[in-house]
């Protein structure tokens, strides 16, 4: 197993002093975002409506249920009947790299090993696709039922929000394999951020807006409804039609749907894509899963700004994304990146960033 960063990689998210605010900030975010949601002014920004004494905190129930969700999607996971792909080869072919003066904060969020693995159980891969992404289906699911409890019948809204968020983790799963090149897998240890960001984050704030919903009912009309459903549609286009051509050319450059395509030479002997939707910016699929979240906040209406979190978190955390990518392939590729950002200077919305 190796480590995810070699001794003298440049820190990220701000060096120990970043990761330690990080994971402070993260669980107080995700509380107070649970706090404001089921409160009557829903303010993103105000306090919390109450602070949860200790006792409601701990409940040896709850704990029991989320270790056999847990216990229940590790089983699944470890059913023979599946498909094996190979993962992208380590970085350090030859040795490992143990830096000797790790930080351990930094580390700690970060993660030490980038495939921490029991036999065949892969820990990262495991909890990035499946206890939080189902997790937050199920929380949806459970906000729709209780609605219909509440109020007799599920509202369009409510639908929406859940259709929506289906389709897009129904598309993850299709897509499984894809996640083994996302830099998660491939550059990111499994620390506090992803063990965090998978099994809490993921299903606790992406299921804010029917969480809202379920508190919040929001009026929605047919014609409004049609241009949210039209909004998601082009963002689920660009971003699977953008994942899509990169990971067939990643796979196979020669195959008919992406032959055509233009391409620039990398000394590495991989190829860079500069026409189709990576001629259009260079993250174009961060562009398409913008939009997407966009959709699934506008049912909730523009009366409050708590919905919208996600689209400002998911905005912010691209950004980022897309600056240590950038990064990376820049150390990967050199000149040949330069010259692709020449040729593709917008990042992720054209003409604008
Ligand atoms: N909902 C959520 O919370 C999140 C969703 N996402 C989504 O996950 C998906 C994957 O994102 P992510 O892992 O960040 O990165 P990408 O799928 O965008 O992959 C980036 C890599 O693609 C390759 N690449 C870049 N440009 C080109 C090109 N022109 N031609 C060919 N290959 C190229 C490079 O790797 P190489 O050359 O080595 O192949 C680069 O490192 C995205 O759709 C994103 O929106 C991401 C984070 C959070
Ligand atoms: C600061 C903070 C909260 C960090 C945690 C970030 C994680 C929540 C995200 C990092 C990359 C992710 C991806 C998905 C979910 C969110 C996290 C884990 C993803 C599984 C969602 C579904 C997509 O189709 C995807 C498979 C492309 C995607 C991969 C990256």
């Amino acid at each position: 197993m190796a480590s995810p960063q070699g001794s003298r990689a440049p820190l990220e998210f701000g060096g120990p002093l970043g990761a330690a605010a990080l994971m402070l900030l993260l669980p107080a975010t995700m509380f107070h975002l649970l706090l404001v949601a089921r409160s009557g002014p829903a303010r993103l920004l105000g306090p919390p409506p109450y602070l949860p004494g200790l006792q409601v905190l701990w409940s040896p129930r709850m704990l029991l249920l989320w270790l056999t969700w847990l216990g229940l999607q590790a089983a699944l996971y470890l059913l023979p009947a599946r498909k094996v792909a190979e993962g992208q080869e380590l970085k350090d072919k030859s040795r490992l790299l143990y830096p000797i003066n790790g930080n351990p904060i930094y580390d700690f969020f970060l993660g030490r090993e980038l495939n921490p693995r029991v036999w065949s159980f892969d820990f990262k891969y495991f909890c990035e696709l499946r206890p939080g992404l189902i997790g937050w289906v199920l929380i949806n699911l459970a906000m729709l039922m209780q609605e219909a409890e509440l109020r007799g019948s599920p509202s369009l809204a409510m639908w929406l929000v859940n259709g929506f968020q289906l389709l897009y983790v129904g598309d993850a799963l299709w897509h499984e394999e894809a996640v083994l090149t996302t830099m998660d897998i491939t550059h990111d240890g499994f620390g506090f951020m992803l063990a965090f960001g998978d099994l809490a984050w993921v299903p606790f704030t992406y299921s804010l807006q029917a969480q809202f919903l379920l508190h919040h009912p929001q009026p929605l009309g047919l014609p409004v409804a049609s241009v949210i459903c039209l909004i998601n549609a082009v963002g689920y286009y660009i971003f699977r039609g953008a994942n899509s051509q990169k990971n067939t050319f990643r796979k196979n450059p020669s195959d008919p749907r992406v032959a055509d395509l233009e391409t620039i030479p990398t000394a590495t002997g991989r190829q860079l894509l500069v026409s189709g939707w990576w001629g259009m910016v260079r993250h174009p699929n961060y562009l398409g899963d913008l939009i997407m979240a966009l959709a699934w906040s506008l049912p909730c209406g523009v009366s409050h700004l708590l919905p919208y979190f996600y689209l400002l978190y998911f905005t912010a955390l691209l950004v980022h994304r897309e600056a240590r990518d950038e990064q990376q392939c820049l150390q990967k590729y050199g000149l040949a990146w330069h010259e692709y950002c020449r040729r593709v200077p917008y990042r992720i919305l054209p003409y604008i960033y």
